[in-house]
């Protein structure tokens, strides 16, 4: 025997029930003897509770709606039953109709609708979803009845949630039962006390009635039909990486739903526990999928921990003061105080002080939490021996359950480490000592990403995503979206990584979009749906939007753009960027950065400042961590020199090689920033700073490359006419140079904390003499590279080795977050 439980979305529709038929065939084919419960459609019972407290108030237009409710029913009749075999069900069903007419008219002239009226009132929504369907199953040439569980399930009179006599009851299913070849099908959620008063039987109603015939029938197992793929890791309207839980022992399903996951409502289940029988949460609309097992059995698993759930809304209750300490019977006193006004406790968390005790509660309770703690504490309040009871709203709970808890270490570890590195603020926190569940109550704000990155964690083998917010898509950043496309696949296979591109802004327009911008179509999704570029709108959006495992990328060379980084890093956004401007500002700005990023716990990534994709800074923060002491750095910085003084010559006037290099993308956005030698006096500003000597930029000795016509160029166009004209400038330089068989290098070095740049002639024993391209040397000497300098050299600029230091950073960023 099985008993299948079909629940009131499963019921809602002509196409649902079609459902409902072939499960039930296709457990006749493989011969199953069976029972079916089902629910009222979907809305009826919560609709027939609104309809009553209409006629109750007097409000006639209830019969409106109880019409729609009827045409409800007679539409599913009329499109499931052939018609010459709907005159029976159209009567009984018109005839209940009738009934509930007549029972409304009642409550109507007596202007009240009690409990007991009311659980009169809603089973109308069971007997009738019940009756059609069994009606259905017999159209199909299913052998079926109708059962109204009323004749089975003896309650007491504890309306709205009627206690069973199981005595009763179990002898009342078995007799019914017994010799009954049809498949009966059963109104769940309703029963009778003995002087035949209608009952129903409080939340979780048609499961209860599912659970007690499994138990009274000893059933093999009891599959609960819902619309979901049974219970889930997480909300997966909250957590859209959420995947189904195979098996759930019992006390793991009553932790989570006690947490708010609503697939089942466990107390309900209790009858067919105790009797050891298993339960399958089932999905009517994916019914090949094998849904949740719930036994007593703890299963073994791949995680950790086996489910995160949550109450969205909680207040939170703090009293404290010093006359609590060591008095004992003051959380008795508490508690009894609450209970006696029905206030009911989610959570409760005292710190072994004894100073204070928090508790969660429904927000709608706070204020009368707040009135009765009062009243029970007047006297030690009057004494000051309790100082305060406070209430914290706009908060939630997150809970992570399971068995496995018990087993492992580190686990509330790696939650508090999660929540942290995410800028979850943690309010309070709860473990029982069963081990199974680990509450936090925090922000609401964060609920969502809280949940996400939880999830993130303790469900490794699932993808764990970076979500990315990209200023400037020009070169770089285009570049960057490029790579972003093509690594996806395998990021998402070996790594298990997934970069959403949350958000995208050029110069004209913006465009954020949680599901994702595609790194391949962007071009035209922001022309088509971004919106006209702003900057603080931007930076607003992101905080808002709150998401976890966020990263900012700033691929301009814009100045305005950096102010913006301190506020995001409060914000707990992790960036990562090539732009130069906030590393070279004031020493105070290059700290507080830094600063901020400790401070909240999120990382500032910015090798491509310098020497593009040539591991620079990673490797001076290596050495200063391990304790090495630099003396002295002299270094080729700009990719753009480098070309220009490796290619242009007799055959290549100057400002041809300088065209050639904004062309192979090495420039700086303005060429100017280059040849003036900004760009390097920023990288070596930025190298001192990292080797810990504090320079401002205006110590940065800048011998300029440039004759003054071209420097104060007032245009970029400007500028190119002025080199132009002053060819034979350079073309001295490099015959200059020739003469004693050197080549050009502008030079940048530092050394007593003096930071110098400047145009050199290098002979061939010097080893920036042998350089190609765009490339750049650094050479450090430190206490530890004395003798022989460490040297790094490689290509300085240039799209895809810069932006494949920028993905990487933004890589990184990732397994910090782990
Ligand atoms: N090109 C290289 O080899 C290289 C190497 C290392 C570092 N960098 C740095 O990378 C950054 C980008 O360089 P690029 O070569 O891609 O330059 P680019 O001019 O091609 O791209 C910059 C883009 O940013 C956009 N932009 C500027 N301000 C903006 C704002 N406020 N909002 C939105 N968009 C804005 C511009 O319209 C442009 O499209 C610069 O800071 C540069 O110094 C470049
Ligand atoms: N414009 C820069 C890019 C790399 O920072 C250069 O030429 O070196
Ligand atoms: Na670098």
């Amino acid at each position: 025997m099985k008993v299948l439980k079909f629940g009131g979305t499963s019921v809602a529709s002509a196409e649902n029930i079609r459902n409902i038929v072939s499960i039930v065939e296709k457990n006749i084919k493989q011969g199953e003897h069976l029972a079916l419960v089902f629910s009222a459609m979907g809305g009826v019972t919560n609709k027939l509770l609104e309809i009553g407290r209409m006629a109750a108030a007097g409000n006639d237009s209830y019969k409106e709606l109880l019409d729609a409710i009827e045409a409800k029913h007679f539409a599913l009749i009329k499109s499931l039953i052939p018609v010459q075999s709907q005159s029976n069900i159209l009567a009984l069903t018109k005839s209940g109709f009738n009934d509930l007419s007549d029972l409304l008219r009642g409550v109507s002239l007596i202007r009240e609708f009690s409990k007991r009226t009311s659980d009169l009132t809603v089973s109308f929504g069971e007997r009738l979803s019940t009756r059609i369907i069994a009606a259905v199953l017999t159209s199909s040439g299913i052998s079926a009845d109708f059962c109204d569980a009323r004749t089975l399930i003896r309650t007491d009179h504890h309306f709205g949630m009627a206690n069973v006599d199981f005595n009763v009851t179990n002898a009342n299913i078995q007799e019914y039962f017994e010799n009954r070849n049809a498949i009966q099908c059963v109104t769940g959620f309703i029963g009778q006390t003995e002087d035949g008063i209608t009952t129903t039987l409080g939340r979780g109603g048609s499961d209860y009635t599912a659970s007690i015939l499994g138990a009274a029938l000893q059933a093999s197992v009891i599959e609960i039909w819902t619309d979901v793929d049974g219970m889930m890791t997480a909300d997966p309207r909250k957590v859209p990486n959420a995947f189904t839980i195979p098996d759930i022992s019992y006390a793991e399903a009553m932790e989570l739903s006690h947490f708010g996951a609503k697939v089942i409502y466990p107390p309900s289940l209790q009858p067919a526990f105790t009797r050891n029988i298993p339960i399958k949460i089932l999905n009517t609309f994916n019914p090949s999928f094998e849904g949740t097992l719930v036994s007593r059995s703890t299963p073994a698993r791949a995680f950790d921990i086996t489910g995160i759930s949550s109450i969205d809304d909680i207040a939170l209750v703090d009293i404290q003061g010093s006359g609590m300490i060591g008095v004992a019977g003051v959380s008795s006193r508490l508690f009894t105080a609450l209970s006696q006004n029905s206030i009911s406790v989610i959570l409760i968390s005292q710190a072994s002080s004894e100073h204070s005790i928090c508790f969660a509660i429904n927000p709608e309770d706070a204020q009368r939490a707040q009135v009765v703690l009062e009243r029970a504490f007047e006297k030690e309040i009057a004494a000051a021996q309790i100082d305060s009871i406070s209430i914290q709203k706009n908060l939630s709970i997150i809970a992570i359950v399971g068995e496995g808890m018990r087993r492992s270490t580190g686990i509330s570890g790696k939650l508090f480490s999660v929540l942290g590195k995410n800028g979850v603020n943690v309010v309070a926190t709860a473990q029982g000592s069963s081990e199974l569940n680990i509450s936090v109550v925090i922000s609401k704000n964060d609920l969502s990403k809280a949940l996400n990155a939880i999830h993130g964690v303790f469900f490794q083998s699932e993808t764990r995503s970076l979500n990315v917010f990209i200023v400037g898509a020009g070169l770089i950043g285009s570049t960057l979206l490029n790579q972003i496309a093509s690594q996806a696949a395998y990021l998402k296979e070996e790594r298990l990584l997934e970069i959403n591109v949350i958000g995208l802004s050029n110069t004209r327009k913006m465009l954020l979009d949680t599901n994702g911008i595609s790194p391949v179509t962007w071009r035209d999704s922001l022309e088509a749906n971004g919106v006209k570029t702003s900057l603080p709108a931007f930076v607003q959006r992101i905080q808002e939007l709150n998401l976890p495992n966020s990263v900012f990328v700033d691929c301009t060379s814009d100045k305005e753009i950096v102010q913006y980084y301190p506020m995001l890093l409060k914000s707990h956004i992790s960036i990562v960027t090539p732009n130069k401007v906030a590393n070279s500002g004031t020493y105070a700005d290059y700290k507080l950065l830094r600063e901020s990023a400790l401070k909240y716990g999120v990382k500032f990534l910015y090798e491509t400042n310098v020497g593009a994709g040539l591991p620079i800074i990673s490797t001076i923060d290596g050495l200063i961590t391990s304790g090495d002491k630099f003396l002295k750095i002299e270094a080729i910085l700009s990719g753009t020199l480098s070309y220009i003084f490796n290619s242009f010559g007799p055959d290549l006037p100057f400002a041809d090689a300088v065209r050639d290099a904004k062309a192979k993308g090495y420039t700086e956005p303005d060429p100017r920033d280059d040849l003036s030698g900004l760009d390097v006096a920023r990288k070596i500003l930025i190298l001192a700073r990292e080797v810990g000597v504090p320079l401002e930029p205006e110590a940065i000795k800048i011998a300029p490359l440039l004759p003054d016509n071209c420097l104060q160029a007032p245009s970029v166009d400007e500028f190119f006419r002025q080199l132009e004209i002053s060819d034979d400038y350079f073309a001295n330089l490099l015959a200059d140079a020739a003469k004693s068989d050197g080549r050009l290098r502008y030079i940048a070095s530092l050394e007593n904390g003096n930071a110098s740049v400047q145009l050199r002639v290098v002979d061939r024993q010097h080893p920036f003499y042998n350089l190609s391209g765009s490339d750049n040397i650094i050479s450090f000497t430190t206490e530890r590279y004395k003798d022989t300098p460490l040297v790094i050299k490689g290509p300085g600029a240039g799209a895809e080795v810069t932006a494949t230091r920028v993905f990487a950073d933004i890589i990184s960023v990732s397994s910090f977050l782990e």
